[in-house]
C-alpha cells in the first residue's frame, strides 16, 4: 500500500480541483508545487477534509475566529429570496474563511402560483468550488438534509448546470478506493460513500444532490437525515430509488436530463412510474415506489413447482394458476410454432410443454371426478346380494333384412307393420318370457345413419343377434354391426332369416361370414348360425334356446335389493309427459319416488310404464320401460342411477351440466391453426343452414349425422339448431334470423299457430316420417345451391386460307369450314402449329357480304373475333357452345 497521494488524486476525490488542493494544502501549510505532486496519506487526508468540511485540526494555528455572513439581498414579495444568511459557524475555532469563500448564494423559494420568479444567482454559483465552499459554510449548521417539496422552476437553471458539471466529470473515487485505508480515516461523506458500496456513477451523483440540497438548507423546515437516507437506500437494491428521495425537489426535466446522461445502466428494477412520481412529486412518490417494490418481492417468493388443473384451461387461467403472466406462455407456445391467445384452451401436449418449460409439475384433474357418479356406484356394487338376470340381447343387422319382423315374431305382435315405412328409426326394446325365462330384446335400426345407436346397443347388451336375410347375405351393415358386435366382446349369434323364401341361401350367409371371422360351428368354429324364417316363425323356438344356453354360460347376475343402475336406450320430449327416458335396467330395481340423476339431468321418478306400455312401480333386473320425472330430455346412452337424496342427484346433475356448457363453449372458441384455415376457407362454402326436431333422441342424433356427412368442397349441411320436440314458435324466429333456414321435423308436426308464423316469417318447414326422404329433400336443397358444370361441346373445325384486313374494322379470316358447323355467336380457338393461340367469341360471321348464323362443313365464310386480329394463313379455327350442366351433390 503506497502512502503517497498524488494531488489531482485528492482533487478528483474532494470533488475539487488540483488548482483548489494547493491552494487549501498551502493554507493547512502544506507546500504543493505541481498537479503531480505526492504528500503523505494523512495530508491527504487533511486536505481532502479541509476542502470538504472547511474544517481542519491544522488550522487552528493559522486561522482566526470568524463569523461568515451571507448577506441577504432582493428580497421581493414576488420572489421570496432564500439566501444563504447569518450563517453562524457554531465551531468558530475550527472555521476558516477563505480568501473567495464570502460570496452570495441567493436561491429562489419554491413560489408555486408565481412561476416567474426570477433568479439573482451570483455568477460565483456556477462556480463549483464556490458552491462547494459555500456549502462548506452551512454544514456545520446544518443537521440533514432538508427537503424541499415544491418544485422550483427558476431552479432548473441551477440545477442543470450543476448537473452537467458533474456528468462531465471523471466518477469520483472514494478515499479508501484510492488509498486503501479504512473508514476511520475518512471524512464524514466519504464513510457515507464508502457504506454505501456502489457504482461511482452513482455515488457521484448522490454528491451532486447533496451539493444543491445543502445549498437549499435553510429553505423550509422539514428535515431528513442525509446518512440515514444514504444509508436506507444503500442497503436497498435500488440505490437509484434511493437517489430519487434526495432529488425530490427536482423538476422532471432534471430527471430527465440525469437519464439522458451516458451511465452504467441500471439494473435494478426501476418502476416506471417511480422515476417522475419519486422526482417530481412530494414524498408520496416515495411511498408508492416502495410499495410497489415490496410487492415484487412477495411475488418472487411464492414460486409455484406444481399446479393441479382442471382439463379444460384458457392459456390465462392457467398463466395465473403458475404465477406468470399470459404473455409468458404465449410465447413458450409462439417459439414451439403454436400459436395461441389468451383466451385459447391448452391442449394436453401444450400443457407438458409448458409445465417441463416453467418447472411445474402439472396435475390435470378430471373435472368430473367428483361427480362421476357411475364409478362411485359401481364401487359400491354389493356382490354378496347377486342374483341371476335375464339377458339382454340386441338384434342387429342390414337394413330390411327382417329384424323388426323376427322380434315381432318372438313377441306375436304385429310392431313392423306400425312403423312408418316398415323401417325401424329408433331402438325398441322388449323383455319376453321362454321357458320360464325372462330375455329383453333390443332392436335397432339398420340404417346406416343409426350407427350410434347401434354401438349403445351393443354397450348395453350381453348377447348380439346378428340377423342377416338368408337370400340376401352379407350386406355394408351387416359388416358394420359384425365390428360392433366383436368390440363388445359379446357372444354372438347369427339368425338367417327369410328361410322361407326359395332364393335363400344359408351356405353363402354361412361362407360370407366365416370371410369375417364368424365361422359355424358346424364348420368348426364357435359361432351359432341359426335358420329362422320371421314370416313363417321357423326356427324362432331354437334361436331362443340358443340365446338361453348364451345366457346361462355367461352367468349374468346383478343385486335386485340395490338402488337401480339403468341405461337409456332412448329418450324423448312428449307433449304432456315431459321428458321421457326408455331404459334398460341393469342392476337393482327402480321404483317411483326415487331420485334420479341421469349425466346432466335429475329428478324424482314420477312414473314407470313397462315394455307393454303398462304403469308398472317398478322395473327389475334387465326390464326395459319407460321413465318420466326427469328435468330435461337425457342424452341417449346415459347412466341413469338412483340415488338417496334429492339434493344429491341435484348437485351431481347441476356440476355436470356446467360442465357439459363450458365444454361446449371451448369447443367453440378452440380453434386450431388447421382449423382456423379451413375455416377461412369456408367463407367460399356454401351452407344450408338447418334446423332440426324430432321425436327422440336417438332419430335426431342419426338425422343430425347423416346431414353433417352430406357435403362437399361447395356445398354443406349448417346444423343451426336440433333438439328433442316439437316445432315451436322460438325455433321459427330462430330460423328466421339465419337466412335462407329451413326446419326439418322428424315424426313431430308443428301446430297452426307455429304453421302460421312460419307462414308470416317466410320459414319454410318440412317434416318427415322417413328419414331417407328427409336425406334426399337436403340433398336435392344442397344440389340445388351447387354451381352449375359448364360442359364444352363441340360444333365443328375451320382452316384460314386467307386473311383482309378491313380499316377500321380489323382482320377477316377467310376460311373453308372442313367439320360441323361454325355459329356466330359461338366460341372459338384459334390453333397455331397445335398451340392455341386465343381462345374467344366469333364477332361476325359472313358469306360473301352477308352475315349468317351458320355455316357449314365444304363452305368457305369469312370469320372475324372478339378483340383478336393476329390471325394467319394455315391456323385452324374451332367452334364450340358452353352448356350449363345442373350437378347433384351424389355426383
Ligand atoms: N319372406 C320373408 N319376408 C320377411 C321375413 N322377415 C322380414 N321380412 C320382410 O322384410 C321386410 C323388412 O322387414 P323388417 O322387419 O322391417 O326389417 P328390419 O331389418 O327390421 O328393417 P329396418 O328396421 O329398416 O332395419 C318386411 O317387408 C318384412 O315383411 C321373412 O322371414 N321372410
Amino acid at each position: 500500500m503506497s502512502d503517497k497521494v498524488r494531488v489531482f488524486e485528492i482533487a478528483e476525490e474532494a470533488g475539487s480541483t488540483s488548482a483548489e488542493v494547493m491552494q487549501k494544502a498551502k493554507e493547512l501549510g502544506i507546500d504543493l508545487k505541481t498537479a503531480q505532486a505526492t504528500v503523505t496519506f494523512e495530508d491527504a487526508e487533511e486536505i481532502t477534509q479541509y476542502i470538504m468540511t472547511g474544517k481542519s485540526s491544522r488550522l487552528k494555528k493559522v486561522s482566526t475566529p470568524k463569523i461568515v455572513k451571507a448577506k441577504k439581498e432582493n428580497i421581493a414579495e414576488d420572489n421570496i429570496i432564500e439566501s444563504i444568511e447569518e450563517v453562524e459557524v457554531e465551531e468558530i475555532s475550527s472555521e476558516v474563511k477563505p480568501k473567495e469563500t464570502v460570496k452570495k448564494v441567493e436561491v429562489k423559494k419554491p413560489v408555486i402560483a408565481k412561476p416567474n420568479v426570477k433568479t439573482q444567482l451570483n455568477d460565483s454559483v456556477l462556480d463549483e468550488k464556490e458552491t462547494q465552499d459555500s456549502q462548506n459554510k452551512i454544514m456545520p449548521k446544518r443537521k440533514g438534509l432538508v427537503i424541499i417539496k415544491k418544485k422550483r422552476p427558476n431552479e432548473e437553471v441551477v440545477n442543470e448546470i450543476k448537473i452537467e458539471e458533474t456528468a462531465n466529470k471523471k466518477p469520483l473515487k472514494s478515499l479508501s478506493d484510492i488509498f486503501g485505508d479504512d473508514d476511520n480515516t475518512a471524512s464524514t461523506n466519504e464513510r457515507q460513500f464508502k457504506s454505501q458500496n456502489q457504482e461511482e456513477l452513482n455515488r457521484q451523483r448522490i454528491k451532486k444532490e447533496k451539493k444543491k440540497t445543502a445549498v437549499k438548507a435553510q429553505d423550509h423546515g422539514k428535515r431528513l437525515d442525509v446518512a440515514r437516507n444514504y444509508d436506507e437506500f444503500s442497503s436497498s437494491e435500488d440505490s437509484l430509488l434511493g437517489e430519487e428521495v434526495v432529488l425530490l425537489d427536482m423538476d422532471l426535466s432534471d430527471t430527465y436530463k440525469i437519464f439522458d446522461e451516458p451511465k452504467p445502466v441500471n439494473t435494478t428494477n426501476h418502476s416506471r412510474s417511480s422515476k417522475p412520481a419519486a422526482f417530481g412529486n412530494t414524498p408520496v412518490g416515495l411511498q408508492r415506489g416502495k410499495r410497489k417494490k415490496r410487492v415484487i418481492r412477495v411475488q418472487e417468493k411464492l414460486e409455484i413447482k406444481e399446479v393441479t388443473i382442471p382439463e379444460d384451461i384458457r392459456v390465462y387461467e392457467f398463466a395465473e394458476a403458475c404465477g406468470k403472466s399470459p404473455a409468458d406462455v404465449i410465447k413458450v407456445l409462439f417459439s414451439l410454432g403454436m400459436m395461441v391467445t389468451k383466451n385459447d384452451f391448452l391442449k394436453q401436449d401444450e400443457l407438458e410443454i409448458l409445465g417441463e418449460e416453467f418447472g411445474i409439475s402439472v396435475t390435470v384433474k378430471d373435472a368430473l371426478e367428483d361427480v362421476n357418479y357411475e364409478e362411485n356406484y359401481d364401487e359400491e356394487i354389493d356382490t354378496s346380494s347377486f342374483v341371476i338376470r335375464p339377458p339382454v340381447v340386441t338384434i342387429m343387422g342390414h337394413v330390411d333384412h327382417g329384424k323388426t319382423s323376427l322380434l315381432d315374431k318372438i313377441r306375436s305382435s304385429k310392431v313392423a307393420a306400425g312403423e312408418a315405412g316398415g323401417i325401424t328409426q329408433h331402438i325398441s326394446s322388449y323383455t319376453v318370457i321362454k321357458n320360464g325365462q325372462k330375455i329383453t330384446f333390443v332392436d335397432t335400426p339398420g340404417h346406416e345413419a343409426f350407427s350410434s345407436m347401434r354401438t349403445r346397443g351393443a354397450n348395453v347388451t350381453d348377447i348380439i343377434i346378428i340377423v342377416v336375410a338368408a337370400d340376401d347375405g352379407v350386406k355394408t351393415q351387416t359388416e358394420e354391426v359384425i365390428s360392433h358386435a366383436k368390440a363388445s366382446g359379446c357372444p354372438i349369434i347369427v339368425a338367417m332369416n327369410k328361410m322361407d323364401k326359395e332364393t335363400a341361401n344359408p351356405d353363402m350367409v354361412k361362407a360370407q361370414m366365416a370371410e369375417k371371422n364368424l365361422t359355424p360351428v358346424d364348420w368348426g368354429g364357435d359361432i351359432e348360425f341359426i335358420p329362422v324364417s320371421a314370416r313363417t316363425g321357423d326356427g324362432i323356438e331354437d334361436l331362443l334356446e340358443n340365446i338361453l344356453i348364451q345366457s346361462e354360460l355367461l352367468e349374468l347376475k346383478a343385486d335386485p335389493t340395490a338402488k337401480a343402475k339403468a341405461t337409456v336406450i332412448e329418450s324423448s320430449l312428449e307433449k304432456g309427459r315431459g321428458p321421457v327416458a326408455n331404459i334398460i335396467v341393469q342392476n337393482g330395481t327402480l321404483r317411483v319416488g326415487d331420485n334420479i340423476v341421469c349425466d346432466t339431468t335429475f329428478g324424482r321418478v314420477k312414473a314407470i310404464t313397462n315394455d307393454m306400455g303398462e304403469i308398472v312401480k317398478e322395473l327389475g333386473l334387465s326390464e326395459t320401460g319407460t321413465v318420466l320425472g326427469l328435468n330435461e330430455v337425457p342424452t341417449t346412452g346415459s347412466s341413469l342411477i338412483a340415488m338417496d337424496s334429492e339434493k344429491e342427484v341435484r348437485d351431481i346433475a347441476t356440476t355436470r351440466a356446467e360442465h357439459a356448457r363450458a365444454k361446449e363453449l371451448s369447443k367453440s372458441t378452440k380453434v386450431s391453426l388447421e382449423e382456423m384455415s379451413g375455416l377461412i376457407a369456408e367463407g367460399k362454402i356454401k351452407q344450408l343452414p338447418v334446423i332440426i326436431k324430432a321425436d327422440v333422441g336417438g332419430s335426431l342424433e342419426a338425422i343430425k349425422g347423416s346431414l353433417e356427412k352430406i357435403a362437399n368442397d361447395e356445398v354443406k349441411v349448417k346444423v343451426v339448431h336440433s333438439a328433442v320436440g316439437g316445432i315451436t314458435e322460438s325455433d321459427i324466429v330462430l330460423a328466421s334470423a339465419s337466412e335462407g333456414c329451413i326446419i326439418l321435423g322428424f315424426n313431430v308436426r308443428p301446430t297452426g299457430a307455429v304453421k302460421a308464423k312460419a307462414k308470416a316469417d317466410g320459414v319454410e318447414i318440412n317434416t318427415y316420417s322417413i328419414i331417407y326422404d328427409l336425406l334426399d329433400d337436403v340433398k336435392d336443397a344442397l344440389s340445388g345451391m351447387m354451381s352449375a358444370v359448364i360442359r364444352e361441346e363441340n360444333t365443328g373445325q375451320a382452316e384460314v386460307r386467307d386473311t383482309f384486313v378491313v380499316p377500321k374494322i380489323g382482320t377477316v379470316a377467310g376460311c373453308l369450314v372442313t367439320d360441323g358447323k361454325v355459329i356466330r355467336g359461338g366460341h372459338a380457338r384459334i390453333i397455331r402449329d397445335g398451340v392455341v393461340t386465343y381462345t374467344g367469341k366469333i364477332s361476325s360471321l359472313k358469306r360473301f357480304k352477308d352475315d349468317v348464323k351458320e355455316v357449314v362443313n365444304g363452305f368457305e365464310c369469312g370469320i372475324m373475333f372478339e378483340k383478336f386480329n393476329d390471325i394467319k394463313v394455315g391456323d385452324y379455327i374451332e367452334t364450340f357452345i358452353q352448356i350449363e350442366e345442373k350437378v347433384s351433390i351424389d355426383n
